[in-house]
């Protein structure tokens, strides 16, 4: 049977091609959009797209057909949470396909490693519950008792990702040398567990210290030459794209706040109910919208995206100027802001 263009069957393929034709560019496309016109599988049409653009499946002999049945399985593994959901983990690989497209990382990265942050992606918040590690530690719950509250979720989401493959109709690594597969499925659990908020500090130190020591070639691309700089490099550029809703076009940045904001406070309202003190921004009923992310761009997003900035100069100033803007746009709106009070 004949595999769709874009791997899913979709009523109108021509709105998808114009949808995904600016897949290259930072917030280039609308994936909420995708969403849409995909039947809601986002996550299947990008990352299907964007391996065939690398021409990953003659590159590792990957059977097509089985590729795309673990992205739909991996896919229906994501649950219709507000935020943690398959759209939000195709903005990831989209967003890291391009930070891996920047030109001071041209041909720095084999094949093997771009399809494990690409993999890493697409499964990197599966089965996520809405709930977060913090909740899960504070109440013992089931994943947390199942990973001792070491990274709880991230834990789970690998462990789900590689079960599903495991599958044996998927097969989709079946032509993959022992090596290859044991190389990628390291590569994967280290970016993975490096989406963990609570190693983003030890992440941007180490990537502090890799600016200020970076060696770069006369061509002007990065020299990495030991799998400890590789990896920490591969592993900020998901967490900075797990990061990026900031540095995207306003309109889909709103709505990502939106979402994220719904997910709190149901988590919060969870809480509430359950008689347990209520989580930081979780309470529906006292939080500054607002000031929260000018706070989650002052304290988090902007010293980690201007790092990685510092890492590839000068090819980041476009999200930087983005981030800029869009901090701004909600500084702006914060309730005692100048521009309210007239003067
Ligand atoms: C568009 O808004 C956000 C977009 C992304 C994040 C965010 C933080 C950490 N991550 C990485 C994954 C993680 O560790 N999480 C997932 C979010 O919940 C906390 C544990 N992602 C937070 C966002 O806003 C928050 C609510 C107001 C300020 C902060
Ligand atoms: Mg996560
Ligand atoms: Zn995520």
């Amino acid at each position: 049977h004949k595999i769709p263009a874009y791997g899913v069957v979709v009523s109108n393929e021509d709105a998808l091609a114009r949808e995904l034709a600016n897949i290259d560019e930072w917030g280039g496309i609308d994936l909420f959009k995708i969403a849409e016109i995909s039947n809601n599988r986002p996550l299947t049409c990008v990352v299907y797209h964007l391996c065939q653009k690398r021409d990953m499946f003659n590159k590792f002999k990957i059977a097509q057909d089985k590729f795309l049945a673990y992205l739909m399985t991996l896919e229906d593994h994501y649950r219709n949470v507000p935020y943690h959901n398959s759209v939000h983990a195709s903005d990831v690989a989209q967003s890291v396909h391009v930070l891996l497209s920047s030109a001071a990382l041209d041909s720095v990265f084999t094949d093997l490693e771009v399809l494990a942050a690409l993999l890493a992606s697409a499964m990197h918040d599966v089965d996520h519950p809405g709930l977060n590690n913090q909740y899960h530690c504070n109440n013992s719950t089931e994943l947390a008792l199942m990973y001792n509250d070491e990274s709880v979720l991230e834990n789970h989401h690998l462990a789900v990702g590689f079960k599903l493959m495991q599958q044996d109709y998927c097969g989709v690594f079946d032509n993959f040398t022992q090596k290859q597969w044991q190389s990628l499925r390291k590569m994967v659990i280290d970016m993975v567990l490096a989406t963990d908020m609570s190693k983003h500090m030890q992440l941007l130190s180490n990537l502090k210290t890799m600016v200020e020591t970076k060696k770069v070639a006369r061509s002007g691309v990065l020299m990495l030459d030991n799998y400890t700089d590789r990896i920490q490099v591969l592993q900020n550029m998901v967490h900075c794209a797990d990061l990026s809703n900031p540095a995207k076009p306003i309109e889909m940045y709103k709505q990502w706040n939106e979402r994220v904001m719904a997910e709190y406070w149901m988590q919060g309202d969870v809480e509430r109910e359950a008689g347990i003190e209520i989580s930081p921004m979780c309470d529906r009923h006292n939080t500054s919208v607002e000031k929260s992310q000018v706070m989650f761009i002052d304290f988090v997003v902007h010293p980690l995206l201007e790092t990685w900035a510092d890492l590839v100069n000068p090819y980041a100033q476009e999200i930087m100027e983005s981030l800029a803007n869009n901090r701004e746009y909600y500084a702006n709106l914060m309730p005692s802001s100048p521009s309210q009070t007239g003067h």
